[in-house]
């Protein structure tokens, strides 16, 4: 059983109610504690009854870094398309202002931090199946459980509005010492049973894969990323608990994430950072260029050596190299690239892959660099602005969160966001998986078509659908 002995927030508390009533606004007041192990999908579990719809959680593919968010104790959110980024900044950093932290640590992701993303184009026509997701959502949770190379923080946020007195506090403290005794209560989930999948119009996404590669040929397209949709049916409520565990157990080298937002659940399993910044240190991934596992060790191996030998998988991956490193070097100083790409292995895919790390100037934000880099080729294509009108002209799936950045920063500016692939929406007792392919002048729609269905896998085995 886990209790928190001492608190601050008792104590120093009267200085927030008392700053909140001075300066006529809501004030954050946050505190972090070192406690016991715990286990992450546990704590997510728990918040089922109270936290539905409220919840989030992160793991990345090193273990360095688990999330956990229950409640909302701010929602930043916006469907502005100009300078969404730095809206979202702006906001997180105004919010910020006049808090009260106690955090002895110096680690990153304790403390006060936001977690959520961006839909992949806010220019596109919306449908009702996003309708749960701004185009800009990121929220501050009540609890974060946090937890890093193994040692385990739990930070509390409270916003105290200016008619709030010292009570608030009593019942945040209640709550919390209820929510780690019901750690103990966590019986685990329930699956649904998976009735029936549709392909989303599949002929007509061949056509659009066709159309774009008779430009791709003849204009100044160099290459377009198209996406589609499987739609699944169960025979009761899908359960996030129940497909977090298995993406978590099936998935290990991947990040694993589930966002929560009005009852649906973005949740997936992707192998692909868009951009972690520590301090001035930048990582991003180049990942483009896809074939399938092998069966045996063999099989494997030499799969992997076609995917590195691959002119059609090379050109494609180039691109994104391409885009990255001239990105990044506009905000880094110096970026340090591998001149050949490597493979990266999950458990269904392999890809090619190029990690980048730079060093970059101080004035060169989180979320600069996602403005920068969203969409990559991975997922836009190249010339970037004319790929993704141009898949905002063929593509009939709406995308929303699907292709985009996902991640959270921390109230010192650090953060990550991952590209959030391998991936689906639950909605009650549906959900939809998208996957998508670099299509390139060398593309064939078929073979494009069996590369998006392989990308489903991870998602349809999660979901009892493998
Ligand atoms: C678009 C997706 O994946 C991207 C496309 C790839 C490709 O076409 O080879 C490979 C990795 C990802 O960058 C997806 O999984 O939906
Ligand atoms: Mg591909």
């Amino acid at each position: 059983m886990i209790t928190i002995q001492e608190t601050e927030i008792k104590e120093r508390g009267l200085l927030a109610v008392n700053r909140a009533k001075e300066l006529g606004r809501p004030i954050l007041i946050s505190e972090v504690h070192h406690i016991e192990a715990i286990n992450p999908l546990s704590f997510f579990n728990i918040g089922k009854d109270r936290y539905c719809g409220e919840r989030f959680f992160w793991k990345d593919p090193t273990n360095e870094i688990v999330l956990i968010g229950l409640g909302i104790s701010k929602q930043i959110q916006s469907d502005q398309a100009t300078d969404r980024f730095f809206h979202v900044e702006r906001e997180w950093k105004s919010f910020l202002e006049d808090s009260i932290i106690f955090n002895p640590y110096s680690k990153m992701a304790v403390g006060p931090l936001m977690f959520g993303g961006f839909s992949f184009d806010p220019y596109k026509e919306k449908t009702e199946l996003w309708s749960k997701f701004a185009d800009s959502l990121f929220h501050i949770p009540k609890y974060l459980v946090s937890i890093l190379d193994g040692e385990t923080y739990l930070t509390t946020n409270i916003v105290i509005t200016p008619n709030d007195d010292f009570s608030l506090f009593s019942k945040v403290l209640e709550e919390r010492n209820q929510l780690l005794h019901s750690l103990k209560q966590d019986h685990g989930a329930k699956s649904a049973v998976l009735l029936e999948t549709t392909e989303i119009s599949p002929e007509r996404w061949k056509q659009a894969v066709d159309g774009v590669v008779k430009e791709l040929t003849n204009g100044p397209l160099k290459k377009v990323v198209l996406a589609r949709e499987l739609r699944l049916s169960f025979t009761n409520k899908v359960e996030a608990e129940a497909v977090l565990g298995n993406l978590y157990t099936q998935q290990p080298a991947s990040y694993i994430f589930a966002f929560e937002s009005n009852g649906d659940c973005f949740i997936g399993a992707t192998p692909e950072r868009l951009v972690k910044k520590r301090g001035s240190e930048v990582f991003s991934t180049c990942l483009a260029g896809s074939i399938s596992r092998g069966i045996t060790e063999e099989e494997d191996r030499i799969l992997g050596q076609t995917l590195l030998n691959d002119q059609k998988n090379l050109i494609e991956h180039g691109f994104v190299v391409e885009m990255i490193k001239e990105a990044l070097e506009e905000s880094c100083e110096e970026i340090i690239l591998p001149e050949k790409p490597q493979l990266l292995k999950n458990r269904d895919i392999q890809h090619l892959y190029t990690p980048v790390i730079g060093k970059c100037s101080n004035d060169a934000s989180l979320l600069l660099l996602v403005e920068r880099l969203h969409p990559t080729p991975a997922l836009g294509g190249l010339p970037k602005k004319a790929a993704v009108e141009k898949i905002r002209q063929v593509e009939d799936l709406d995308r929303g969160f699907y292709g985009a950045p996902l991640g959270w920063i921390d109230y010192k500016q650090n953060g990550e966001f991952a590209v959030s692939i391998r991936c689906g929406l639950l909605q009650g007792d549906e959900a939809s998986l998208f996957a998508g392919c670099g299509v390139v002048a060398d593309s064939n729609s078929e073979s494009e078509y069996l590369e998006t269905s392989l990308k489903f896998t991870p998602m349809l085995r999660a979901l009892g659908g493998k």
